[in-house]
Formats: structure tokens, sequence, C-alpha cells
């Protein structure tokens, strides 16, 4: 396959150095160091060999988009990122990885310095007439590419958007066992791009795109068009129509009740907008997504469009408005349907429909409804019931802390301690534990001596932390599923952000000098101490590739921001996925419209707009403490007059603690003097209930008891004194009586 390349390569034929050529080759093909593969299992396409592509080709469910490629192809390795965004971008996922993006021209950036006569070679394959024009991104146009591509996604997908209509494969011709698989092929030139029908019943070589524009969008344009020439024999079996409706088709459905939801998308001809919504939305149910054109003038009127595209949505109860987005975008639309509730993506991959999850019932094993809570904010009480969680429970099953893990335990305590933006009774225990934990010249501590002072068994006034599970922002529409890794999450984002804005907070604890410190710290903990292996072993693998370019706190907050994304996107579709919050990348455009762009048809971060938006929602400011628990396990309240102030049900989820640790948490609960005086403290430090002296709390509860002991004092010197004087008056009276 080299040879062909090489053979088909005029510019090199007329230079005639043969010579060089054969080093070249020999040197290409025969140093298995030097011919790296472009694409992995972790990549969201299917990597095609010689055994598996005839199968797999032939009578397919679904469409096919193959790129045959060579290894060591110079244009093959500048593409590969495009292609990989292009395959993340048409299942469904957003930009979870520019720093993946980053990483990967990294290695082609090494590549070239360390290749470059193989590149030289392939520029000159890469301006055959099979491409028309230049195909090697020029200096700017590659770096408009790191900077907009979005769309790469480090982790195999099990998110199946355009899936079920067309797939994206490779094949690597450079691989000795494919050689002759790209012969029958017939594969001249790489990359060749080539399409294969769904439902072929035979071998079919497909059809070659000769076009000279390679960009993501047109690619992912001309598998429209592809799918569209299908005919209804062939068409792929879960692809659903990309036609456009009538205005006879649409303007009956208006105002009948039904089982699920119709958005239509009103568009101009030339636009590819509602069949990308359609193939977006296309595994999702509760939902479907038709598309009409703008020149339906009755339709139009009907339903007062006048700009396009616009989107159109019919609710299954019968009422129907147009769609409010801020920007009219693919992306905008597709994120905006796929968040209404009802909606939600089909786990089963055998095609059979699950059980729609509508309002009401939360899922086997839970009759309640879910509480009430408002996404743009954070809980308290996910914070303190993570908190509570991590220190009584996940910390809890190790007996004794020593070396590594000691060293990651404190690491963690100072940094939560001094950044935590909490109440004053969980801030005051997590200030006294460190204090006691640097005091101890211990090399290994009981973890029972930790947790009996989280339990404060010392009866310490004014230190606690509810030993309750009360999720808000992070509960599950069933058991099992969100809560504490969801409030783990919570807990490091705010902890990145108290970082960002509050530079002092770390001084004198050794970490003030380093911006990564909380992601070293959480590192370390995921590691050392989550529950959840695998989760650590991925988010280690993320730590190791792209930590150390750390540099500044803000680029703190937007690591953990990407990296979060980057595991949303990998568990999107999973079954750890709710249903009823299923993983996105996040914030959407309704949390924030101006962290998203379009550029060139692709969706981009404006991730100067995102530092804003995390430094806003993980802020101190925007901590609710809506339905967190007071010491006497009262819901709390907003501040009265706040629309938050509604009445809601609490639901207590007691956890499976070890039980000693309940025990000392009981005790704890005991001991607690703050009562109401914590009540409605809401997340601000300032609002100190009770009064600190030489080094000891004493809580409101401590001075009414003083007040009340010095009032009964001086009443009863009183009472002593008037008693006093009456009784020497007596005694003057009778002894200075003159004697009869
Ligand atoms: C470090 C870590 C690694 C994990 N790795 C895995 C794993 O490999 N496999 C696995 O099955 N589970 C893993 N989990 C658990 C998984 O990520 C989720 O936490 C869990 O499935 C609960 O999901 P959720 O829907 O509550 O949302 P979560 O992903 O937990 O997010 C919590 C909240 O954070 C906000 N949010 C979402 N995305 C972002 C973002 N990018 N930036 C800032 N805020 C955001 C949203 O408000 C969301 O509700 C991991 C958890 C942690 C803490």
């Amino acid at each position: 396959m080299a040879t062909l390349c090489v053979d088909g390569c005029p510019s090199l034929r007329k230079t005639g150095f043969l010579l060089f050529k054969t080093s070249i080759i020999f040197v290409f093909l025969f140093n298995p160091t030097l011919t790296t593969r472009l694409y992995s299992e972790e990549d969201p396409v299917v990597i095609l060999t010689s055994a598996t592509v005839k199968q797999t080709l032939v009578n397919s469910s679904t469409a096919w988009l193959v790129q045959f490629y060579s290894s060591w192809c110079g244009h093959c390795i500048q593409y590969s990122p495009t292609w990989k965004a292009l395959a993340g971008d048409v299942k469904g996922a957003l930009d979870a990885a520019a720093e993946r993006i980053r990483e990967l021209e990294h290695q082609v950036q090494k590549q070239k310095i360390s290749h470059s006569p193989q590149l030289q070679v392939n520029r000159f394959c890469a301006s055959d007439e099979d491409f028309g024009q230049e195909t090697t991104p020029s200096p700017n146009r590659k770096l408009q590419f790191i900077q907009v591509h979005p769309v790469l996604l480090p982790f195999s997908f099990r998110i199946e958007d355009w899936e079920h209509a067309i797939r994206i494969g490779v094949l690597d011709c450079a691989q000795e066992n494919n050689f002759d698989i790209c012969k029958e092929f017939g594969i001249h030139f790489y990359p060749t791009f080539r399409y294969f029908k769904a439902r072929g019943p035979t071998f079919d070589v497909g059809k070659t795109y000769r076009g000279a524009d390679r960009e993501l969008q047109t690619v992912r344009q001309l598998m429209v068009n592809f799918l569209q020439n299908h005919t209804r024999q062939d068409w792929p079996v879960s692809c659903p129509p990309l036609e456009p409706y009538s205005s006879a088709d649409i303007l009956p459905l208006i105002g009948q009740k039904s089982n699920q939801y119709t958005a239509v998308i009103v568009e101009n001809e030339d636009s590819y907008v509602g069949r990308e919504v359609i193939l977006d939305l296309m595994m999702y149910q509760g939902l479907t997504v038709k598309r009409a054109l703008s020149s339906e003038r009755s339709l139009t009127e009907k339903l007062g469009i006048n700009s396009f595209p616009s989107a159109y949505l019919l609710h299954p109860n019968g009422t129907h408005a147009i769609l409010h987005v801020q920007k009219r975008l693919r992306f905008f639309f597709s994120s905006f349907l796929k968040l209404l509730l009802g909606v939600h993506r089909k786990l089963s991959t055998s095609g059979a429909p699950q059980e729609p999850l509508l309002e009401g019932p939360r899922g086997p094993g839970t009759a309640e409804a879910l509480k009430d809570f408002e996404k743009s904010k954070v809980y308290m009480a996910d914070l303190e019931s993570g908190l509570h969680y991590l220190l009584r429970v996940e910390l809890a099953t190790h007996q004794t802390l020593e070396g590594e893990e000691l060293k990651t335990f404190k690491d963690f305590v100072t940094v939560v301690a001094k950044l935590f933006p909490g109440r004053q009774s969980v801030v005051k225990l997590l200030e006294t534990l460190l204090e006691w934990l640097v005091s101890l010249p211990l090399e290994k501590i009981p973890f029972d001596a930790i947790l009996d002072l989280v339990n404060n068994r010392m009866r310490i006034s004014g230190m606690f932390l509810s030993d309750q599970l009360q999720w808000v922002g992070c509960q599950g529409s069933r058991v099992g599923l969100r809560g504490y890794p969801c409030s783990l999450w919570t807990l490091f984002h705010v902890l990145t952000v108290q970082a960002a804005s509050r530079p002092d907070a770390l001084a004198n604890t050794g970490l003030e000098e380093n911006p990564k410190a909380v992601l070293q710290t959480m590192r370390k903990y995921i590691v050392n101490f989550f529950g959840c292996q695998e989760c650590g072993k991925h988010f280690e693998e993320m730590a190791v590739a792209s930590l150390p370019q750390v540099k500044s706190v803000d680029q703190a907050v937007l690591w953990l921001w990407r990296k979060h994304n980057q595991v949303n996107g990998r568990l999107a579709g999973t079954m750890s996925e709710d249903p009823h919050f299923p993983k996105t990348q996040w914030p959407s455009p309704d949390l924030c419209p101006i962290c998203h762009e379009e550029q060139d048809g692709i969706h981009v971060w404006n991730e100067d707009k995102v530092l804003m938006f995390l430094k806003q929602h993980y802020g101190a400011a925007n901590i609710s403490p809506k339905h967190m628990y007071s010491s006497w396990h009262e819901p709390n309240q907003e501040a009265v007059g706040s629309p938050d102030s509604m009445p809601i049900k609490a639901t207590q989820v007691k956890t499976v603690a070890p039980e000693s640790s309940l025990l000392h948490a009981n005790h704890a609960k005991q001991s607690d003097v703050e009562g109401a005086g914590q009540a409605g403290t809401g997340a601000h430090r300032e609002t100190r209930p009770g009064v600190s002296f030489l080094g000891l709390g004493f809580s409101s509860v401590d001075m009414s008891l003083c007040v009340v002991l010095y009032a009964f004092s001086c009443v009863f010197l009183m009472v002593m004194f008037f008693f006093f004087r009456v009784r020497s008056k007596r005694w003057k009276i009778r002894y200075n009586r003159p004697y009869v």
C-alpha cells in the first residue's frame, strides 16, 4: 500500500529520489516503533480490520462512513483529531476534551519533529488529484482547529445518537494484515473516505468522497445527504425520516393530546439544523422531532414563526408553544429537547422501548416525589451530606491511617478546613480536626480517634456535622443513583472556586504557593480512598496526562470542569446514568447561554465565560441552605419571602454506616447545643451565632445560661443585702433601746 501511495505521488516521481523513497518506505514499514496507530479502542470510532470489515459492512443495519488511512501518512496523522471529533460530534457529545485535543496535537507535533521525512512524503501524497486542492491545514487553520474542534473524547462511547443510522469506522492500510483487503477495496491514496449504504446484500467497495473540503461540518452534512440517498428498501433500520413534513401533516397535530412531545423544526431548504437535531434525538424516547420548510406558509402563519430555523413544541397535554432558545443553533435545540422532563435516552440497545419515566414516582423502591430544587443552585445539604458520608462512612472503612494515607487525609482536612464555605459549626469541626491532626506527632492514627472528634465526643460546644444524608441537587430518581459521588464532584468544584477567589485562605499551610493544591488533594483522595476503584484509575489517568499543565488557580477551576465533562461524556447512556438527570456536557445552554458558541457549524465553549460561570455557580453566594438539616433535624428554609421558601417534604435516608460511627454520631447529636441559633444561617461564614473567647466557642445557649445565672446571683445578693440590712436595723433597735 505504501508503494501505491509513493507511486501515485507525481511530485516525488519527478524528483527521482528513488533511494530516498526506498529508505523512507523501509524505515516506516519495518520499524514498528515509528508506525504508530492513530486510533485506539478508546476513540469513538469503530476500528475495522481485514477480519471484520466485510462482515461489518455487508447487510449492516446502519450506513457507514469509513476512512481508509495509513498510520505513516502525515496527512492522516494531521487529520485524525478531526475524524475523532466528527465521530464524537455525531455521537451526541460536545467538547469534553479540548485539552485532549491539545495533547493529541502535541503528539502530532512530536511525530512531526521525529518523523519529518515521513510528513514530507505524505504532503506530496495528499496533494494528489484525488483530493483536489491542498489538504494539509495551514498554520493558521491549524491554530483555529486547536481552538475550535471541540469534540474529542478519549474514551469509547456508549451514547448511541447517530450510530443507529450511520457509523464511523477506520481501517489502517499500513498494517500488514490489511494490505490485501485495502487492495480489494482499491485504495490508492490516504486518507480515502468511502460511504457504504445500509443493508447492502453483497460486498461492495463503497462510494468515494472526492471533495477537497474535509472540514468536520462538511463531512457531517455529507453524512446527512448520504443517508437521504437511501431508498425505502435500504433505509437504515432505526433512522427516523429526514424529509420535511408538509403543513397538512403538522397542522392536525396542533392541540392534540399525545403520549409524547413533538418538536417541529421549521427551517430554510438549505439548512441542516432540522435533520441534525432529528439525528441527535433519534435515540431518545418521549419525543419525536420533525422538520418542515419555511416555504410552508400556512404552517408558519399558524405557528407565528417568521425567522428560521425555529422550533415549535407540542406538549403531550395538547398545549403548544414556540421553543425559546438563546441561540437558534443545532446544539441549543438538541440540548433543550434532551432535557425536557420525560424525555430520556433509551438505555437498551436491543431496540426494545423502555418504560417512560415521567413526573411522579421515583422508580422502584421509592414512592416520594423529588424535592424541589433549582439546578442553577448549589445546595449546602449536598455538601454537608457528602462530608458526613466521606468522614463517617467512606473513611471509616480504614481502621488506621498511616504513611501516604495519613498525609492525604491531613491535606484533605487542611484544604477543606480552610476553604469550605460552610456553617460555622461545620467549619469549627474541620478546624478543630485540623489543629488536632497538626499537633499530633503520631505516624499512625486509629480512625476511631478521628471519628470521636468528628462525632464530638468531647462535647465541645458549637461544633457539629449532621449525620443525615439529605441530597437535594444530588438527589436521584431512585436509591443508588447520584448522591455521594455527585456531592464529591460538587465539593471539589466549590473548593477550586474558593481557592481561586480567596487566594490567602491557604496561608501558612504550606499549600499557599501551589495553584494545584485542591486538585492534588482531590487526586490523592480519589486514588487512596474513593470507594470506586475504577473511577480512581480513570481519574488518575486524566491527572497524569494533563494536571502538570495547570499553572494557575483559574486553570485549576477549568481543569476540573473539563475532566468532569470528560467523565460525563464517557458515562452518558450507561447504567449509572439517572434518566431524570442525563449526563450532558455541562453547563447546558439554559444554564449558561454565553458559554456556548458555534464556529463553522461546530459547537465551541467560550472558556472565559465558562470560568466566570463556574465562579458564580460554585461561589459561596450561590450555595443555598434550603432543605438543610438543623441540629434538631428540622429542614431549614431560606429567607422569608424568598421564592425558594416553599414547604418541603424532607426525606431522611439513614446511612449504612458502621454501628460505632452511628452510635458516635447520635452522641454528637445530643451534645449539640446550637439549636435554633444555627437554623437558617445559610452558607455564609459571617453569620456566626455565639461568641468565641479564649479560643473556646460559646453558643447562644451558653450565653443565655450565663446571663440567667448572673441575674440569679444578682437577685440573690440583693435579697441577702436587704435581709441583713433589715436584721441589722432590728438588732440596733433591740440593743439601743433604753432599759425601762
Ligand atoms: C473523581 C470522580 C471520578 C468518577 N469516575 C467514574 C467512572 O469512571 N465511572 C463511573 O461509573 N462513575 C464515575 N464517577 C461517578 C460519576 O461521575 C457521577 O458522579 C455519578 O454517576 C453521579 O452522577 P450525577 O448525574 O449525579 O452527576 P455528576 O457527574 O456527579 O455531577 C454532579 C453535578 O455537578 C454538576 N456538573 C456536571 N458536570 C460538570 C462539570 N463538567 N463541571 C462542573 N460541574 C458539573 C452538575 O450540576 C451535576 O449535577 C466518578 C466520580 C468522581 C467524583
